[in-house]
């Protein structure tokens, strides 16, 4: 179990950004001080990645790590890994603050969690976020469907994946350098549509496991600030989880001066 404290959204906020060089300012976002873009407002670098610092070239597409699961490397420019961070303090501060989530059984997980869209607890999304404050979780801005049917397209290398996918849920984690994640499946959805995982900060292994059991056959990869992984089609409900992260691995200039934040997108299937 890791210490309950201290919270993501009092992690070290980003470096001053030189004049000229893009970043959250440049993106066109009002803000009043560091950390203070609205999660709800359109984020520029990520919805048009032309603008946004391309000169991490890389090739397109990922690697397939089962069937309907690939890993696409360094997806994310710094500049969009800024964003996100900064959208995702704003969630983590409320209106549901991020907190470790309490499991069933008396236990709570080491990761930290916020939710938008819809919140999960163990095992099930509601519009409230009961076990924490009652509030209603922020909504789920249209931003993030338009990335993840980008992230579709680029990790199935097919210009109609993202067509119809509309997420409607994100669970965003903290992981401090203690934080695990054992191996399960995300199966609250009432859906088969694919997984979007972002991945910002430190690197993590990722374990991507079978559809049949918590155990081996499965393959463990690393997760570094900007890669994106997707699962679906044969591999979204595959058991996955995180057995460590690797503290130091991340740089401060993706926004987040420690830790491993990761964002995954999803849809419900529910209504109301
Ligand atoms: O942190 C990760 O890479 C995976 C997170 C995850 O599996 C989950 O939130 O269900
Ligand atoms: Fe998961």
């Amino acid at each position: 179990m890791s210490t309950p404290l201290p919270g993501f959204e009092e992690f070290g906020e980003p470096e001053p950004v030189a004049p000229g060089r893009q970043g959250p300012d440049d993106a066109g976002n009002s803000r009043t001080g560091p950390g203070a873009v609205s999660p709800q407002e359109p984020l520029q670098g990520l919805l048009h990645p032309a603008a946004a610092d391309r000169s991490q070239a890389r090739p397109a597409g990922g690697r397939e790590i089962a069937p309907g699961a690939v890993h696409v490397p360094g997806w994310l420019t710094v500049a969009q890994q800024r964003e996100l961070v900064a959208a995702c303090r704003g969630w983590a501060r409320g209106p549901a603050p991020i907190r470790h989530t309490k499991l069933p059984r008396g236990g709570v997980m080491s990761v930290q969690t916020v939710c938008i869209g819809w919140h999960w607890q163990p095992y099930a999304y509601t519009r409230t976020a009961d076990d924490v404050n009652g509030a209603r979780v922020a909504a789920f801005p249209y931003w993030i469907v338009e990335l993840g049917r980008r992230a579709l397209v680029e990790a199935y290398q097919d210009a109609a994946a993202g067509d119809g996918y509309t997420p409607d849920t994100a669970l965003i984690n903290f992981y401090d350098g203690q934080a695990k994640l054992g191996m399960h499946q995300d199966k609250e959805e009432r859906s088969g549509a694919p997984v979007v995982s972002l991945s910002i900060g430190d690197t993590c292994v990722f374990r991507f496991g079978n559809t049949e059991t918590r155990t081996k056959p499965y393959t463990d990869i690393e997760l570094a600030s900007g890669d994106l992984f997707v699962f679906g089609g044969p591999s979204r409900f595959a058991y996955h989880g995180v057995p460590k992260v690797r503290p130091g691995t991340g740089d401060p200039a993706s926004g987040l001066a420690s830790g491993r934040l990761n964002i995954t997108m999803r849809v419900t299937g529910l209504d109301g």
